[in-house]
């Protein structure tokens, strides 16, 4: 595969973004629809699906896109890449202006595929500036994007000294062995959670610590989309130097045998990932 095609997929997710948050006026509003999840779609849901599968699905290099809101892959040509969206990731968080996201996974296999099959993976997060995180050839890097594009470019390290967790799910349907998890990881770490993964993980990358969004009592899988948000979010925290794990696995190793397929999450710092499995044995 020539490098330059994940950089057009790179390239053409920046110029969308701007695209896909020019349209949030407007598309705060509930359709009637729901998703394969079964997550009631916003207008804003759709918009950027379509803005995001116009400019992505566009391009000579992919052949593949996947939405989590479609049910199913679109063959959209002959190119070599596959690429995994979430187009809006927190939308539920447009209804009181806090952050949102897009997530987005380039893979040189058909879809559904694990995070080994990564070729790049990035994430753009609406906060009050719109930025992009980028994870190529093992290296992490943000952007600010602008009418120019990627601007601004700033290598990402997980910081070593850990600060910060989020943990999703309500606390009564956490399994005890999570809670006791929670427990000892709050001795140490400062609360930033805002339900938005991109939000929340950004922070994590920015501050070092954990995002986690366990299995539940009723709900062993979790919430997270393995393909749409788990494997891509997992492969930029682990090239910026971090551990990722479902319990007792890298995220990356996630076969979803189907698209839409749900995985308990934990990004972060190596020893909060170890601590975690440990906890979870
Ligand atoms: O509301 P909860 O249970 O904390 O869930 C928050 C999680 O759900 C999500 O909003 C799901 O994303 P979508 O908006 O793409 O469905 C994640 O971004 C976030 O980590
Ligand atoms: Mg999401
Ligand atoms: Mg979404």
């Amino acid at each position: 595969m020539a490098t330059s095609d994940a950089d057009d997929v790179l390239d053409a997710l920046a110029a969308a973004a701007l695209e896909v948050r020019a349209g949030f006026a407007g598309r705060r509003e509930k359709t009637d629809g729901q998703n394969a999840s079964g997550d009631q779609q916003l207008h804003a849901d759709l918009h950027a699906d379509d803005v995001l599968q116009n400019f992505l699905g566009g391009l000579d290099a992919v052949g593949e896109y996947a939405s989590e809101e479609a049910e199913t892959v679109q063959d959209v040509g002959d190119g070599p890449l596959s690429v995994s969206v979430d187009p809006l990731d927190g939308s539920s968080n447009l209804t009181a202006n806090n952050p949102t996201g897009t997530i987005v996974g380039v893979y040189d296999a058909p879809l559904p595929a694990p995070g080994t099959d990564l070729v790049a993976a990035a994430y753009v997060l609406y906060g009050p500036l719109t930025t992009m995180v980028v994870a190529r050839d093992g290296d992490v890097t943000r952007y600010a994007v602008t009418e120019a594009g990627r601007e601004n470019p700033e290598c990402v390290d997980l910081p070593s000294d850990p600060t910060v967790y989020g943990f999703g799910g309500r606390t009564p349907e956490w399994p005890e062995s999570f809670a006791d998890y929670a427990d000892d990881v709050e001795d140490d770490l400062k609360l930033r959670y805002g339900g938005a993964m991109v939000a929340d993980v950004n922070q994590v990358l920015t501050y070092g610590g954990v995002f986690a969004y366990p299995g539940l009592r009723e709900r062993p899988e979790g919430k997270l989309r393995a393909q749409f948000e788990a494997a891509p979010m997992a492969y930029i925290v682990e090239c910026a130097g971090g551990a990722s794990t479902d319990g007792s696995h890298s995220v990356l190793e996630i076969e979803p045998g189907d698209l839409h397929a749900r995985t308990p999450v934990f990004l972060g710092n190596d020893e909060l990932i170890q601590q975690a499995e440990r906890a979870l044995a």
